[in-house]
């Protein structure tokens, strides 16, 4: 197991890439540090796949240097990296039983057959195909056949890292819990590197200690999910995580309050001048609408179960909030917004608090 780093690294898919915009990932130096369990999250298109592909050899960067350790493996192909890969579709050895395609990387590498039957053994037992051992691969559901897909990736334990690109796409709502918490416990018992891409929130912050946003081929932060929640670093960030995601205000600052169209906001912590569109963000869980605070104007309430989303209007632009059960809507509501959990953004990227 390694440190994966990445030095100056940027990729086009264009033989003679002209402007930024040609860079499929935009130049980066990125740490991924041994043992970690890292969830790559964005939408489709941002480069996760891309940058998955680069560490695993499948493609060269057009730019800068990849590490393992200390070995530069730049130019190594992928059977060199020892890198076990997980993709969003099964690739399973139709003909084969459950247990050869799990034995498989293991028989590769001329390991022990006493070994091999313990670990086969034990993988299935992670994701619940003990019983099914015996049975050719051929005629089993897409949802089983990724499972053993799943399985050989992790069969080995020897591995530098193992890279999962959406692997759970294919399998049933309630099987993907599952599955999600037993790669947890892999990661715990085993202590591999692993990276995790998908597009879907909840699975990036359930699964991983660390979660890296990308965004439009930029790493624009990297944080536990609450560093994510509580200040995050881009809009993007804002927007992305959190349902709905955050509110964001065009506004001016002048030290410890934002103006909005006349509206004055206190912001709980003093500010230098910003340079470029200036917006303030907060997130609709901290937004309480009442009979206290500043005008309002509020658009409709929508039931989601476990609370109420307030869409509203506020100094001219959208609001949501977060309502819980019970509290009822005042007949002239007004809004407040919790101390210390407004943050600034200058061309979308955060603002530290002088001082902070
Ligand atoms: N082989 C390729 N040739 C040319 N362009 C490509 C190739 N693969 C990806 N791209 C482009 O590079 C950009 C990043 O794609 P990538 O697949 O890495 O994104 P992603 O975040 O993994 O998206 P998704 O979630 O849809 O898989 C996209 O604009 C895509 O169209």
């Amino acid at each position: 197991m390694s440190r994966i780093t990445l030095s100056k690294l940027a990729h086009s898919y264009l033989a003679n890439p002209t402007s930024e915009a040609d860079y499929a990932l935009k130049e980066m130096d990125h740490v991924w540090d041994d043992g970690g369990a890292y969830a790559l999250l964005g939408a489709s298109g941002c480069g996760k796949t891309t940058l998955l592909n680069i560490i695993s050899g499948l493609v060269r960067p057009s730019q800068g240097r990849v590490l393992f350790g200390d070995r530069d493996v730049t130019d190594a192909p992928t059977t060199e990296r020892n890198i076990a890969q997980v993709f969003q579709f099964p690739v399973v050895y139709d003909t084969m039983t459950v247990r050869d395609n799990l034995a498989f990387p293991l028989r590769n590498r001329g390991m022990d057959a006493a070994y091999i039957a313990r670990r086969v053994d034990q993988v299935a037992r992670m994701i619940g195909m003990e019983s099914e051992l015996n049975r050719k691969a051929r005629g089993l559901t897409a949802d089983a056949k990724q499972k053993i897909s799943l399985g050989r990736g992790m069969v080995r334990e020897d591995v530098n890292a193992i890279l999962f690109d959406e692997p759970l796409t294919v399998i049933d709502p309630h099987m993907k819990w599952e599955l999600r918490t037993q790669l947890k416990a892999l990661h715990r018992e085993f202590g591999h590197t692993m990276i995790y891409v998908t597009h879907d929130q909840t699975e990036a912050l359930t699964f991983a200690d660390k979660v890296v946003v990308m965004h439009d081929g930029r790493v624009v932060q990297m944080g536990t999910p609450e560093e994510l929640f509580e200040t995050p670093a881009h809009t993007f960030v804002g927007y992305f995580i959190g349902s709905p995601g955050m509110n964001l205000f065009d506004a001016e600052i002048a030290g410890s309050e934002a103006r909005l169209q006349g509206v004055k906001v206190a912001l709980g912590a003093a500010y230098g001048p910003t340079t470029g569109r200036t917006q303030i963000g907060i997130r609709p869980d901290y937004v309480t609408i009442s009979d206290e605070g500043l005008p309002v104007t509020v658009k409709r309430v929508e039931d989601v179960g476990r609370h109420r989303i307030v869409r509203a209007e506020f100094a001219g632009q959208p609001l949501n909030a977060i309502m819980p059960e019970g509290v009822s809507l005042p007949a002239e509501p007004r809004v407040t917004f919790a101390e210390g959990k407004i943050n600034v953004y200058a061309n979308d990227w955060r603002v530290a608090p002088v001082g902070a």
